[in-house]
């Protein structure tokens, strides 16, 4: 039942269909052409058969189309009882006979076949599914099957599609796909003579395919060895279409996506960003209370072990070390008194003497008054005046460590008590430079 490449096979086989388009094909048409009973249509358009056309009275009774289009045909013998479609359009016949109906231009014979559902109760599907032969509603995958080569005419005769639709369940079935039905419609010819039907693959349990079952079914459609085909239709291959299911979808989610991920990325980066400056304001806010809490905090903490003052100039040092360094403040290491508190003589681990000013009850200022003095006392140095190495805030003490002045007060020198006796013009150096130095840290 395949299509007849060559006259001697078109004249010796018995073929549904004879199709032999633009093959030259030359000289008169024999009437035994027409004869063989299985013979349902026969296109020989678009050659050079001439002469006089004759079906003679033998024709098959299975014959429903003869096409003769556009061929050099100049005489045709009507009245021998043949009744279904003849073409002639396109030969010298149709000039000199235009109104025959045999030279009109043919209807395209397609037919409005669908694989019925008529045994299902009305359903009304949504816009993305179809109602299945099973009466399911589900999202098929749809395409359109092209078959080459089919060999018969009657376009509106179902038998043939039901056989297609057995022999494509079968495959299915037998490849245990998760295919619940199939449907056929729509059967046309296309522009090429192509037999073009609809085809949708049903989910079976589902209302969609996932995307292993899509491509699986999608891959075995496009496989020529998949499904052994009812002989009338010989050889096809599937066009998807790729509108209506994980393609078009695919796009969808695609889109979904990138908006998705951009929209997720600036919501991540904008709160990224309040995290930042909420951050930020609790570190200063912590720092704020840490210096309200301890003004000495942002200093560097070095511990006084007798060495050179590194940050601000001065020292921190504990109280544990000021009371050990002065024998627990004793009297023994008083070494005077003045509006402050008392003044003792302390030694460092290092060996280093220090005057260590202890400020009395009455005296202790505020802690950022306490550090505003210190950091104004690290910043005066003169030759004569006493350097300030370091101080103590711990326990409610506020303490002021300063270099030992070792020759004693002013008053001692003057007097010679001190073993250091002031020449008057020593006296007045010394009172020029004061005053100097005082001027210049005024
Ligand atoms: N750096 C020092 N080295 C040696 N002795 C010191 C030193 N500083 C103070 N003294 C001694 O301690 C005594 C008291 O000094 P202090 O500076 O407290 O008295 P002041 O001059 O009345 O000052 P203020 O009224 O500011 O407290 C001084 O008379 C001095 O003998």
């Amino acid at each position: 039942m395949r299509k007849c490449r060559s006259l001697v096979t078109l004249i010796g086989k018995l073929c549904a269909d004879r199709i032999m388009e633009r093959t030259q094909l030359q000289g008169p048409i024999n009437a035994t052409l027409f004869s063989p009973a299985q013979l349902q249509s026969i296109v020989l358009s678009n050659n050079q058969l001439n002469g006089s056309l004759d079906l003679g009275t033998n024709y098959g009774s299975q014959l429903l189309l003869v096409d003769l289009q556009n061929n050099s045909i100049s005489e045709f013998a009507q009245g021998t009882g043949y009744s279904k479609e003849l073409l002639l359009l396109g030969n010298p016949f149709c000039q000199k006979m235009p109104s025959s109906e045999n030279c009109i231009v043919p209807q395209q014979p397609n037919s409005s076949y669908a694989t019925p559902t008529e045994n299902c109760v009305a359903l009304s599907c949504n816009a993305q599914q179809l109602l299945s032969p099973n009466c399911n509603c589900a999202n098929p995958i749809t395409g359109i099957l092209h078959f080459r080569s089919f060999s018969f005419s009657d376009f509106q005769n179902g038998s043939y599609y039901t056989l297609l639709q057995a022999a494509m369940m079968e495959s299915f079935k037998s490849d245990q796909l998760p295919v619940d039905s199939i449907s056929l419609s729509v059967p046309l010819k296309d522009a090429y003579d192509y037999l073009e039907v609809r085809l949708d693959v049903f989910p079976s349990g589902v209302y969609v395919f996932n995307r292993t079952g899509f491509s699986v079914i999608t891959s075995q459609l496009n496989n020529v060895t998949f499904v052994k085909l009812p002989d009338a239709f010989g050889p096809f291959f599937f066009i998807l279409n790729t509108d209506n299911y994980f393609t078009g979808s695919n796009k969808s989610s695609n889109t979904g996506i990138v908006i998705g991920a951009a929209v997720g990325g600036s919501v991540l980066m904008l709160l990224l960003l309040m995290a930042g400056v909420y951050a930020f304001h609790q570190r200063k806010k912590a720092d704020q209370a840490t210096e309200l809490m301890n003004p000495f905090a942002s200093w560097d903490q070095n511990k006084a072990n007798g060495a050179a003052p590194q940050i601000k100039g001065v020292l921190s040092f504990s109280f544990e070390e000021l009371k050990k360094c002065t024998n627990n403040f004793s009297e023994d290491n008083a070494l005077g008194s003045g509006g402050y508190g008392t003044v003792y003589k302390g030694t460092l681990p290092t060996g280093v003497l220090v005057a260590i000013k202890r400020a009395k009850q009455g005296s202790l200022q505020g802690s950022h008054e306490f550090k505003t003095e210190i950091e104004l006392l690290s910043r005066v140095h003169h030759k004569n005046l006493v350097s300030l190495l370091g101080f103590c805030y711990q326990l409610g003490e506020q303490m002021l460590v300063y270099e030992y002045i070792k020759n004693g007060t002013l008053t001692d020198c003057i007097s010679g008590k001190s073993g250091f006796k002031l020449s008057w013009t020593k006296r007045l150096g010394i009172a020029i430079d004061s005053a100097r130095a005082n001027c210049k840290s005024c």
